[in-house]
């Protein structure tokens, strides 16, 4: 079997964190990496050992030498690079989230299906085994009915204004950033909410650096989440249920461990023993994808990518967190009106 072979645009932090743990998934070459500047090129490829570096990242798209390429960039540009790649016939995996907002994303899942090129958001945590463990047992009913998620995403984040997360201009703030994880592992769970509500703390570079939200379903299950930049927390997860309840542990959302507690307090730990942070389990879920010649994963869809960046917008919409370029909410909202848009204010 040929390898699949792989590029990566950008050479940041997530970058590096994808590069090393590259040579833990099953299959696939590291074949091309480009930058804007010709020395991060030279020597990322250098450092992980990669045949090709490229000065300007549409040189990589439109080269031959890969098949599919990870973009590793600020959120704000993935919508373009993504599009380029598609055009190109390039298969992507986008980092998270896909696309700023959701009408971003449906046109690129669009001419996906139309130009029949496989794409994923880089979700990295719905590959890691603790959360196919913890799916498994919710799903084997180990503790009953579901009835809640609780889960954040806490870091101390730079206080540099330029930085990306704290720059409106990059896409900054909590909610698109980290926010994104725990309403992740609610929806993975539960499914796209029926009521969101929420409150956030804007900080002075006008980003959301704080904020808790609460999803409700009808069903009866509630969600209770929380993103921060400027706390610190250990990061755990605990999903409640009818008969008892799984604690993943610290951090959640790449955890090696984690514990199904019965309502007699009798507790099952399982344990993972895998090498480097857990990326190589995307990369395996790419590889695979593209030897079935599918155009998206069954584990995380387009629409599960959809319904994320939906309940994101819902979110940024009650905040009034706008991003330089995006049409204005309030006009949206007015149209929505007209579909019988369930908003629900606090
Ligand atoms: N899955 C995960 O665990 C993580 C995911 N991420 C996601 O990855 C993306 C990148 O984050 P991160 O790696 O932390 O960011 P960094 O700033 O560390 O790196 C981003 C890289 O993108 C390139 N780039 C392209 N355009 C710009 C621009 N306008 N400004 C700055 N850099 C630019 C640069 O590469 P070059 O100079 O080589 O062109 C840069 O090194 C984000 O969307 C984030 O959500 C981030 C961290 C962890
Ligand atoms: O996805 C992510 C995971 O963790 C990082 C912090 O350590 C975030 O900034 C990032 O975007």
């Amino acid at each position: 079997m040929n390898q699949i072979r792989w590029g990566i645009i950008g050479t940041g932090n997530i970058a590096r964190l994808f590069a090393s743990d590259f040579c833990h998934a099953k299959s696939g070459e590291l074949r091309a990496v480009a930058s804007r500047e010709k020395t991060s090129a030279d020597n990322f490829a250098a450092e992980f050992d990669i045949e090709l570096a490229f000065v300007d990242y549409y040189s990589l798209i439109h080269s031959n030498e890969v098949d599919v390429i990870y973009i590793a960039t600020p959120h704000m540009s993935h919508f373009d690079l993504t599009k380029a790649c598609i055009m190109a016939g390039k298969s992507v995996l986008c980092e998270k989230p896909f696309t700023i907002n959701e009408a971003q994303s449906q046109e690129l899942f669009e001419l996906a299906a139309e130009k029949e090129v496989f794409v994923m958001e880089a979700m990295w945590t719905r590959f890691n085994p603790v959360i196919e463990q913890v799916i498994e047992w919710v799903e084997e009913g180990e503790i009953g009915t579901l009835h809640s998620v609780q889960a954040n995403f806490n870091f101390l984040a730079p206080t540099d204004p330029e930085h990306r997360l704290m720059n409106l201009e990059m896409g900054g703030g909590a909610l698109l950033d980290i926010g994104i994880y725990p309403v992740f592992l609610a929806q993975l769970l539960c499914g796209k909410p029926d009521f969101i509500q929420n409150q956030a703390v804007i900080g002075e570079t006008n980003v959301d650096v704080f904020e808790q939200l609460l999803l409700g379903w009808n069903s009866g299950q509630l969600a209770s989440l929380e993103a921060s930049l400027i706390s610190c927390n250990p990061n755990r997860a605990v999903l409640s249920g009818a008969k008892g309840y799984i604690e993943i542990d610290s951090p959640w959302y790449m955890a090696k461990s984690c514990r199904l507690i019965n309502h007699e307090g009798q507790e099952r730990a399982v344990e993972f023993d895998f090498p480097g942070l857990g990326y190589q389990f995307e990369v395996d879920e790419v590889n695979r994808c593209l030897m079935e010649e599918l155009l998206e994963s069954p584990n995380h869809r387009w629409e599960d990518t959809l319904e994320l960046i939906a309940t994101l917008d819902e979110v940024r919409q009650d905040i009034g967190l706008q991003y330089p370029g995006e049409p204005d909410f309030y006009e949206e909202d007015l149209e929505h009106h007209h579909h019988e848009h369930h908003h629900h204010k606090h």
